[in-house]
């Protein structure tokens, strides 16, 4: 559905008199298949919007060459546009219309009857939870909504290849649930192809197939996110001790388990009362470090055990945590919507 050979995005800036080329894109390969959930992740500034308007027509490659939906991004644009629904990450612009003229028009210019445009876009408010909002203007709409109506604009007209940047910042915890019932339903009825760019980690988990990383222009991983998980990060073991006396020999106890590469002091970490390091196989290793905890006398207040997480793997992968290499940012929440989450660049809640 989705083929990219070498993409390339140079842009040219000035910086008083200095003239500066920022490489935004720098040589990405993709192959997106029919029916695949693709989350493309990574910092602020690493590129994904930038490769998102390449594949959607609306930036000319700089060097590379793509095809989306069979079609070439350069020579036939057009094609392009009328087989893909794109949601920009900052919205669509929009007249003095109603909320759901908007909609209907957006549908006819992709060939809808209006009939059947009406009946679509009356369906898509409700499961986007526009209900009551047909008739308002969207300057009269908060943020939220107005991005729930950005999403009903890219879908109305069923396309099966679907581009979304960021299609849940600034949403409330239940819009965001509402609309990843959504995309996963536009694959399973649909078969829909979904490329969707976005910060939050438990989005990228929860909804995609293969999760691709873009770091500084360039792909650095590209695996469902199971078996990149799996391939980089142990689980973490996070023992809560009674007393200071028990910390050091748990840490040297929890060391000792620590994944090989790994192991020894360096690999385990101590925070008050909490010693936390890495261990293969969490199911494997914790019973027999319970066994000899118990037998060194040493009592345990508490035991966790967090599976290695999106985060976990882009800094194996770069050396940065993602939540790091990001800005805060607190656009997106209009009146009457709940605040984003408070780094809404970036939210982990897998752990
Ligand atoms: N029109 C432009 N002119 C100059 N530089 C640009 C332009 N558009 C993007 N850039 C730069 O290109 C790089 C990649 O930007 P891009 O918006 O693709 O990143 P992103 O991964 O989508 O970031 P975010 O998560 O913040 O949306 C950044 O350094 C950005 O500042």
């Amino acid at each position: 559905m989705i083929q990219a050979r070498g993409l390339v995005q140079t842009f040219r800036s000035r910086e008083g008199r200095k003239k500066t080329e920022v490489r935004a894109v720098d040589g990405v390969d993709l192959d997106v298949a029919e029916g695949e959930v693709v989350g493309f992740l990574g910092p602020n500034g690493a590129g994904k919007t930038t490769t998102l308007r390449m594949l959607t027509t609306l930036l000319r490659p700089t060097e590379g060459t793509a095809t989306v939906a069979g079609f070439d991004v350069v020579t036939q644009s057009e094609q392009v546009r009328r087989s893909i629904g794109y949601v920009s990450q900052t919205g669509g612009a929009f007249s003095s219309a109603r909320a759901g003229d908007e909609v209907v028009d957006h549908g006819m210019l992709y060939g809808m009857r209006g009939a059947d445009a009406t009946r679509r876009g009356k369906e898509l408010f409700e499961q986007l939870d526009l209900d009551g909002l047909w008739t308002r203007m969207p300057k009269n709409m908060s943020g939220g909504q107005r991005r729930r109506l950005d999403i009903a604009m890219g879908l109305i007209h069923d396309p099966t290849l679907v581009f979304l940047d960021e299609p849940t910042t600034g949403l409330d915890p239940q819009a965001r649930a509402n609309l990843w019932e959504h995309i996963a339903d536009l694959r399973r009825r649909r078969g829909a192809t979904v490329f969707l760019t976005t910060h939050y980690l438990d989005e990228a988990d929860h909804l995609s197939d293969r999760i691709v990383i873009i770091d500084h222009g360039r792909i650095v991983a590209s695996d469902s996110a199971e078996n990149l998980k799996a391939n980089i990060s142990g689980d973490l073991v996070d023992l809560e001790l009674a007393s200071a006396g028990d910390v050091t020999s748990a840490a040297r106890r929890l060391g000792s388990m620590a994944e090989p590469g790994r192991g020894g002091a360096e690999a385990v970490e101590v925070d008050g009362f909490h010693v936390r390091a890495r261990v293969a196989q969490a199911g494997r290793a914790v019973p027999g470090l319970l066994a000899d905890l118990s037998r060194a006398d040493i009592t345990l207040e508490s035991i966790e055990v967090h599976r290695p997480t999106l985060d976990d793997v882009f800094l194996t992968l770069t050396g940065r945590s993602l939540r790091d290499a990001q800005e805060t940012t607190t656009d997106g929440a209009g009146p009457g919507e709940p605040a984003p989450p408070a780094t809404p660049a970036l939210v982990r809640q897998e752990q």
